[in-house]
């Protein structure tokens, strides 16, 4: 499986540049003939979180829209990153997914919503898992934060994902965080770890991209820059096979213990 991670450099509450900006950038990613492309978290408006009234995509219409169609008409998978969505009096940062065929395989809204960034005062949270299928690879999602709660990474792997995308704006000064705790994901879980962070600033943060593929074992496979670019890798899932065989983590829980 090849994967295409899109660093973006999100524009704060302009939807109308935000999904241009992603419709060049999965059009220039189809090229490197990739199976899955990757965006990052809220990208459709940043965290303007104060204007999602006016701002939030009306329950994922027009994303679905261009994401399906783009799906469509590259024949690639496409893990939507996140948006704002408003549904009925609420909004939410929602993981859409797409198959080649465009289909909408799974909607996630972000479970753990991150207080310093004002998420718990705007955004409702989620309560449903997101593990999917992508080429009859299992796989799940989870959004930023989200990572920082190994164990809801964990109750989704034990059930069959080799394969963890992260879409994220995770700000540039806990950057050296956002590795240790990716490298903790992937070995902890024996799974591949695709996680894409956007580049450029908001009002109250920068963020310095760092996208990062990473194997089973914790071995970075690929590093992206500080500015907005697309970064490739590939996964070979023979190395989860081996892994999980020659150490068997998920036998060994205590489940009954924790
Ligand atoms: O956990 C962190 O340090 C960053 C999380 C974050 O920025 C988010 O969830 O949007």
């Amino acid at each position: 499986m090849r994967v295409a991670l899109i660093q973006l450099n999100i524009q704060y509450g302009n939807p109308d540049e935000n999904y241009r900006q992603v419709t060049t950038a999965i059009t220039q990613a189809a090229q490197q003939a990739v199976d899955v492309i990757v965006l990052p978290e809220m990208w459709n408006t940043g965290y303007a979180l104060t204007r999602l009234n006016v701002l939030a995509d009306d329950n994922g219409a027009r994303t679905i829209k261009v994401l399906s169609q783009l799906a469509q008409q590259f024949h690639v998978n496409i893990v939507g990153g996140s948006v704002a969505v408003a549904r009925e009096d609420d909004f939410y940062n929602e993981m859409l997914v797409f198959d080649r065929a465009g289909q909408l395989l799974s909607r996630y809204d972000k479970v753990h919503r991150f207080g310093l960034m004002a998420e718990d005062r705007y955004i409702t949270a989620g309560r449903t898992e997101n593990r999917f299928t992508l080429d009859a690879v299992p796989a799940m999602g989870v959004i930023c934060y989200d990572i920082r709660f190994p164990e809801w990474l964990r109750k989704q792997a034990a059930q069959g994902p080799q394969v963890i995308f992260v879409s994220a704006e995770w700000p540039t000064v806990r950057l050296p965080q956002w590795k240790i705790l990716l490298q903790a994901r992937a070995i902890e879980n024996q799974a591949f770890v695709v996680a894409v962070n956007r580049v450029g600033s908001d009002p109250d943060n920068a963020f310095g991209g760092q996208s990062l593929v990473i194997d089973p074992l914790g071995t970075i496979l690929a590093h992206g820059s500080d500015h907005a670019e697309i970064t490739t890798a590939t996964l070979d899932f023979d190395q989860v096979a081996a892994v999980r065989g020659s150490m068997p983590v998920f036998a060994d829980r205590q489940p009954e213990l924790y």
